[in-house]
């Protein structure tokens, strides 16, 4: 078991060989607590492992990845540590901060809010790529030339929005049902009129498509998995957005339709172990 004087333990239990643990600590980023889950599997004992980031979707804490995609026996094969961090801050008190799913609390969507109040607090894009990162690899028994990131949803627009611009830091990415272009879909348009404002160019730096068109990507391919059967699919998600993106700039990009799949943990589960084995090929 890990201890650190950085965070706090709030629970840690022996898990295929490794240890499953939730832990807090308080954010600068943020300004308040934040909650991550840790994985880390049984080779750190002798040496340092990589990493592998989780991003949730909306709604989603840190739990939903920890209790649900099943992900803690194959990173244990693997020898991958993973983190799932939470999806916002927590208890800033802005107002309306709890009052939608797809806003505020639980829809941080991975981005440094420019707009009142959201500016001080919603900081989640510096928090994921450069804050908790930068603790981690200090605290944990994992090597920082080796960390991938994924995610699901609004996590999976995260994920591939912040390996796009931080290649140095996260070499492999993936991502299951993820939100490709939120300046295109009502979700996105919604959080990013919330948290940066109106003018559409700001919103840039956070569309995992303009960000291929004017960045590339010269990593690993991108695996992406979209279950056909996605609430969601049409009008959010909208997958053949990356899919011309990538194909424009001849960006590996592995897309699959996964036939009668929907948008949850169940889908996400099914399909855990190739994104972990796509990154351990990579990492
Ligand atoms: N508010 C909608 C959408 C919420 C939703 O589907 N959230 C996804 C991420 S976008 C999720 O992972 N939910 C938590 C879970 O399934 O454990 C609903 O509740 O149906």
């Amino acid at each position: 078991m890990i201890v650190s004087k950085k965070f706090e333990t709030i629970s840690a239990q022996k898990s295929f060989g490794g240890t499953q643990s939730v832990y807090r600590h308080a954010s600068t980023e943020t300004g308040c607590p934040m909650r991550f889950g840790v994985f880390i599997p049984p080779q750190a004992a002798h040496r340092p492992v990589p990493a592998l980031y989780y991003l949730a979707g909306l709604t989603c804490t840190e739990e939903n990845f920890v209790v649900k995609a099943g992900a803690q026996r194959i990173g244990a094969e693997l020898g991958i540590a993973l983190i799932a961090p939470d999806t916002s801050p927590r208890g800033l008190h802005y107002p309306s901060e709890d009052d939608a799913y797809d806003f505020g609390s639980g829809a941080g969507f991975y981005v440094d809010a420019t707009e009142a109040p959201w500016q001080t607090g919603y900081r989640m894009y510096s928090y994921i790529s450069r804050e908790l990162p930068d603790l981690l690899n200090a605290e944990l028994p994992i090597d920082p030339a080796r960390i991938g990131i994924f995610g699901h949803s609004m996590g999976g627009h995260g994920a591939l929005t912040i390996a796009l611009k931080h290649p140095e830091t996260f070499k492999s990415v993936s991502a299951f049902a993820p939100i490709v272009s939120p300046m295109r879909c009502p979700w996105g348009e919604k959080a990013l009129t919330g948290y940066l404002g109106t003018d559409r160019n700001a919103w840039r730096a956070y569309d995992a498509t303009a960000l291929i068109e004017e960045r590339g990507w010269a990593g690993p391919p991108i695996l992406i998995d979209q279950g056909t059967a996605d609430p969601f699919l049409e009008r959010e998600l909208k997958p053949e957005l990356i899919r011309a993106a990538c194909a424009a700039k001849t960006i590996p990009l592995d897309l699959r339709m996964q036939d009668g799949y929907d948008h949850s943990y169940f889908f996400i589960a099914t399909f855990m172990d190739d994104h972990l084995r796509h990154h351990a090929r990579y990492l």
